[in-house]
């Protein structure tokens, strides 16, 4: 199933980076079911971590365009060529975003601390053997280790520190990497969350998680 964005056009690609699949349409149908909810949350700082072909983020940058706000449009990807396809996406839709190669957000730590308010990740989440982890090609789309969860659960404490108080994480899981353990796990540093959309392909049973800081949970565990 596609999204009502697919008319996004990829004027490149390379057989380095990942293409626009089944778990990127997902991701962008939460977005678009969240249309409203975005629209009034009225973000300053979106942030993608795995740009890939730049199908999402260009998808967030168009879906927030009514607003007139200046939304600052922050990406990376460990994958060089993955920068190149984005930039390039980006560009073909008159939409603006920094692209930069990176491992997660290394190097934007101190920048965007605490000031991200709305993250989108579709994390490598396929479980495979270790040593398929961590490679800088079209590997790094899907490698994901144990579970499928080793850069997953490198991500989540990068965005812990990244999110704003009004952060909001988007984030594609599949049942493999035990979705509720997640939630569970970013409860514990303040998160609520809801799986906001489910969808089983032939091959995968995709759950895009939505986290939210609440403070009441916080203040609940003081
Ligand atoms: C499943 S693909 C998703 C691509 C795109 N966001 C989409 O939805 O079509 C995962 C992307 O994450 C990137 N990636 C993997 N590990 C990463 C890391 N440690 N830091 C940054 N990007 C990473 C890959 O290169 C790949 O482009």
């Amino acid at each position: 199933m596609q999204s009502k964005i697919a008319q996004i056009r990829l004027v490149s690609s390379h057989p380095e980076v990942y293409d626009p699949c089944d778990d990127s349409f997902a991701l962008v149908d939460a977005l678009l079911a969240d249309r409203v909810n975005l629209l009034e949350h009225r973000p300053s700082i979106c942030m993608e971590i795995g740009c890939g072909s730049g199908y999402v983020i260009t998808s967030l940058a168009l879906l927030l365009k009514e607003l007139d706000s200046s939304a600052n449009y922050i990406t990376t990807d460990i994958n060089p060529h993955a920068v190149q396809v984005t930039s390039e996406t980006l560009e073909a839709h008159n939409c603006h975003a920094e692209v930069i190669n990176t491992n997660i957000a290394s190097g934007l730590e101190k920048r965007l601390f605490r000031c991200v308010d709305v993250m989108v990740v579709n994390p490598p989440y396929v479980p495979t053997p270790e040593e398929e982890v961590g490679s800088y090609g079209i590997a790094s789309a899907w490698a994901g280790g144990e579970n499928g969860r080793r850069v997953i659960d490198k991500i989540l404490p990068v965005a812990d520190g990244l999110l704003s108080d009004k952060g909001w994480l988007y984030l594609v899981t599949l049942t493999d990497n035990k979705p509720l353990e997640l939630c569970l796990e970013m409860r514990k540093k303040g998160y609520a969350s809801r799986i906001v959309l489910r969808r089983s392909t032939d091959e995968e049973s995709l759950h895009i998680i939505k986290f939210w800081r609440d403070f009441d949970i916080l203040s609940d565990a003081n």
